[in-house]
Parts: structure tokens; C-alpha cells; sequence
């Protein structure tokens, strides 16, 4: 592979490199509606194609996206999606030309941070990239599942729930309302990604030959006071046997703005006739739904990274954040795959923000950047990565400081791959 086979999309070749990504993937073409939908997101200045003569053999595109992360910035954050080799191309180093190029550019546009969801996740680490945060996968058995009452949320005697009321309404035109009540809840949680314009599409998207069998996309709104306090996006599949009905709620979304609405919208899901399990996730490893379940063993949780991080100015990265406690450790970070990155770095910061510079003093801890990017989001704990031999402690005492002060009260979460 050569740098001159490797070069940035023009949108008149979009239709040959996406059959190149699509085949990468197994050849099963997507529905119209899908494919516009990434045509639109896609910034052809970021987006590589690598060529075999007139054939694309690789692909790979970023989006320019903000993420949320401890202490609320929304950080520049590169979307690393659409990788591809064709099947004829593989193993012959076209996915480490397109990281290579691909890293280079996200640190020319002075973005500190790579993100990406990755098909498998043995693909990415030796491009310095490691979970960040994780989700929560589930179907809860709703024959014996319920939704425990909490003060203030409970079903009053009228019927209403705590205040809140529910209304069915169409998910496309309730769109614009639900995106404006997801950006207030961007800085709440680390990992959250500012929608760009034609990605609030994404949460309605509902190709009718993609359902499996399930209804049209629903959306239920949470409102209080004449106030859209949540929503949830969700379908039913019904399905029956001898004994009756055993259909499922498969649900997209789920926010909400206060504990009432939240609760309000899972018992509604949980309630829903004709149905007998409730299909979730992703769904933050903290989610309050946990909580709110009277048996969790039957709610069938699996645990799943999500949102890969790399670091690509760790200096820029390390200081866009806050530490829960005041912190000044110098770390010796090592990074083969951007060198740029590699060798000491005195961290010093608290609540209020932080500095981040190259420093000759000895090392307190050493970690690869790979580790770095999975400590950023508060998700994993550095001593939890000591434990298994990937951070190392020269100077005692560092790792308990340090690890208290990347820690972050609420868990990171990736509500959609992208
Ligand atoms: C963010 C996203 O878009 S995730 C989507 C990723 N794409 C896919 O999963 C689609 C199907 N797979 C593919 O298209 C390709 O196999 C890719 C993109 C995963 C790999 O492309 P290739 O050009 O074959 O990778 P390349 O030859 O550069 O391999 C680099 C190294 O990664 C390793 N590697 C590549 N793919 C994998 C994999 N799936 N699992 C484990 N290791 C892998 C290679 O063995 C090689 O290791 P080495 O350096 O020790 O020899």
C-alpha cells in the first residue's frame, strides 16, 4: 500500500466507495432511507478511499463531532466510522495506511480526541484506542418484572403518574422538541455527542423493511405543567402462541429530564398490553433503571463497551477535562502509534479545570495511551487497569490520588453508534 493509492473522497465517487464499505460488511445493500441518511452526514474533506486502479479498496470517514466529558466541555472530537477493506484487499496493511493518515489529520485540525464503535473490539487497540465507556443490554421479563414505586413518581389515584402525563405522538413530528430536550441532557453524562445537523434523523429512522416484524416506530411524551419533560422512542412486536400473547417492546430512546418523567415512561413501557418482555439498550451501566426494577436478574443484562477513545494530543485531552479530586501526578505515557504523544506529562488540576504540559521530572505512573483513553470518560478505573498490569505505579501513593481524581460520579454512555 503507497500514500499516492490512498486520497480524500469526491462526492461524485460516493456511490462506488459506499458499495466497497457495504460488501465489507457482507454485501447486504441498506434501505434507501439509510443510505441518504449517511450520504448527508458525510464531510467529504474527511472521508478516504484507498485505491486499487479504479477500484475502492478502503474506506474510512470521520465526522466532526463535540463530546461530552467530565466537568461538561464538549470536546473536538473526530468520529472515526465507516471502515471498510473489500474482501480481495485484506491483510495487507490498508486499514493501518488509512489510521495512519486519518490520525495525522484529526491532530493537523487540532482535535485532541479520536472516537469510534468498533465491529470487534480487537481491531483498534494498536491504533491507541480503547473502550471508554460501556452499556447496558437487556429484556426484562415483564410477567415478572415491575417497576417499583418511588415517592413523587408512583401512579396517582387518578391514573396520572406522579404529575406526569403521557401522550402518543408521531415520532417525526415530535422530533424537533425531543432533539431540543436530548441537548439539555448532553452534559449530564460523559460519552454523549452533540447531534450535527441530519443526525437527529438517526433516531427516527425506520426502514419499513428493517422492522422484523415489529411496528412502526412509536413515541411516547412525558409532559408536566404543559412542559415536555421526556420521551421515549420504541416499537411492539406481537407475537402469540397456544397460551396467549408473548410480544416484546423493543425500545430505541429513553430521556428524560427528572425521575417522575423517567419513571413514568418505563412503567408505561413495561404495561404495554399483549406484550411480555421489554427489549433495552444501550443504556448507561448506572442507569437509574436499575433502581426502579423489582427483580434485575430477570431483566437479562449483558455489559458491552461502546465508545472507543484515543487520545491525539494527550496534553490538549488531558486538560479539556475536570478531576473529581484535586490531582498533579506526572505520567509517562507511552504511544508507538503517535509519537507525538510519548514520553512525560505533568497533569495538575481539580473541579475547576485542569493543565496538562511535557515535563522532565520523574515519572508517578506509567500507562499506554490506549489506557489513557480508557480512564478519559471516569468509565474504568486506573486502578482497576493497575490490577491488570496495564498501569504501573513508581511512586506510591500516585495511583490511589490519581485514580480518585479521574474517577467521574456519573458513568459515561454512548446512547447510538454511529
Ligand atoms: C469504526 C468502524 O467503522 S469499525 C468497522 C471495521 N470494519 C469491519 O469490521 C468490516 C470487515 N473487516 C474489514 O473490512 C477489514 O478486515 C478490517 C478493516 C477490519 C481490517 O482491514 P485490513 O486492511 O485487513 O487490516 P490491516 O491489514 O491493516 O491489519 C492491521 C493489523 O490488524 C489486524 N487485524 C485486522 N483485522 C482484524 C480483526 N478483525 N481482528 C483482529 N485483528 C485484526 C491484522 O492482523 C494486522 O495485525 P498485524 O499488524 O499484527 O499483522
Amino acid at each position: 500500500m503507497t500514500s499516492t493509492d490512498l486520497r480524500v473522497l469526491r462526492p461524485e465517487e460516493w456511490d462506488t466507495w459506499y458499495r466497497t464499505f457495504e460488501l465489507a460488511f457482507g454485501g447486504v445493500p441498506e434501505s434507501d432511507e439509510e443510505r441518504a441518511l449517511w450520504r448527508d452526514v458525510t464531510d467529504f474533506g474527511r472521508t478516504l478511499a484507498a485505491w486499487d486502479g479504479d477500484q475502492v479498496a478502503g474506506t474510512a470517514l470521520s465526522h466532526p463531532f463535540r463530546l461530552s466529558v467530565p466537568g461538561g466541555a464538549l470536546v473536538a472530537a473526530a468520529g472515526v466510522s465507516a471502515v471498510g477493506v473489500a474482501p480481495t484487499h485484506r491483510r495487507r496493511g490498508i486499514l493501518t495506511a488509512m489510521m495512519r493518515r486519518q490520525l495525522d489529520d484529526v491532530r493537523a485540525a487540532g482535535e485532541p480526541l479520536a472516537v469510534l464503535c468498533a465491529s470487534e473490539p480487537e481491531i483498534y487497540g494498536r491504533f491507541g484506542y480503547g473502550p471508554a465507556a460501556y452499556a447496558l443490554f437487556g429484556e426484562a421479563d415483564t410477567a415478572r418484572v415491575s417497576l417499583a414505586a418511588s415517592p413523587g413518581t408512583d401512579n396517582g389515584p387518578d391514573g396520572d403518574t406522579g404529575g406526569v402525563r403521557l401522550r402518543l405522538a408521531d415520532p417525526e413530528e415530535s422530533l424537533a422538541e425531543c432533539e431540543a430536550l436530548y441537548a439539555r441532557r448532553l452534559t449530564a453524562r460523559p460519552g454523549m455527542i452533540r447531534r450535527l445537523p441530519h443526525w437527529e434523523r438517526l433516531g427516527v429512522l425506520d426502514p419499513a423493511g428493517e422492522r422484523d416484524g415489529a411496528s412502526p416506530l412509536r413515541c411516547v411524551l412525558a409532559e408536566s405543567g404543559g412542559e415536555l419533560r421526556g420521551y421515549a422512542r420504541y416499537a411492539v412486536k406481537p407475537d402469540w402462541d397456544l397460551s396467549g400473547p408473548k410480544g416484546a417492546v423493543v425500545v430505541r430512546d429513553v430521556e428524560a429530564l427528572d425521575p417522575a418523567a423517567y419513571a413514568a415512561l418505563w412503567r408505561y413501557l413495561f404495561g404495554i398490553d399483549l406484550t411480555s418482555a421489554v427489549r433495552f439498550g444501550p443504556r448507561p451501566v448506572d442507569d437509574p433503571l436499575r433502581h426502579l426494577v423489582s427483580n434485575l436478574r430477570r431483566c437479562g443484562l449483558r455489559v458491552r463497551d461502546t465508545l472507543h477513545l484515543r487520545p491525539v494530543d494527550v496534553g490538549a485531552a488531558l486538560a479539556a477535562r475536570t478531576y473529581t479530586t484535586a490531582v498533579d501526578v506526572v505520567l509517562e505515557v507511552g504511544d508507538d502509534f503517535c509519537p507525538w504523544n510519548a514520553g512525560r506529562w505533568r497533569l495538575a488540576g481539580d473541579t475547576g479545570g485542569a493543565v496538562c504540559e511535557r515535563t522532565g521530572d520523574p515519572a508517578e505512573l506509567v500507562l499506554g495511551v490506549r489506557e489513557l483513553g480508557e480512564v478519559y470518560l471516569g468509565g474504568t478505573s486506573l486502578a482497576a487497569l493497575a490490577g491488570a498490569g496495564r498501569v504501573r505505579e513508581l511512586r506510591p501513593g500516585a495511583l490511589e490520588r490519581a485514580d480518585a481524581a479521574f474517577s467521574w460520579p456519573v458513568a459515561p454512555w454512548l446512547p447510538h453508534g454511529f
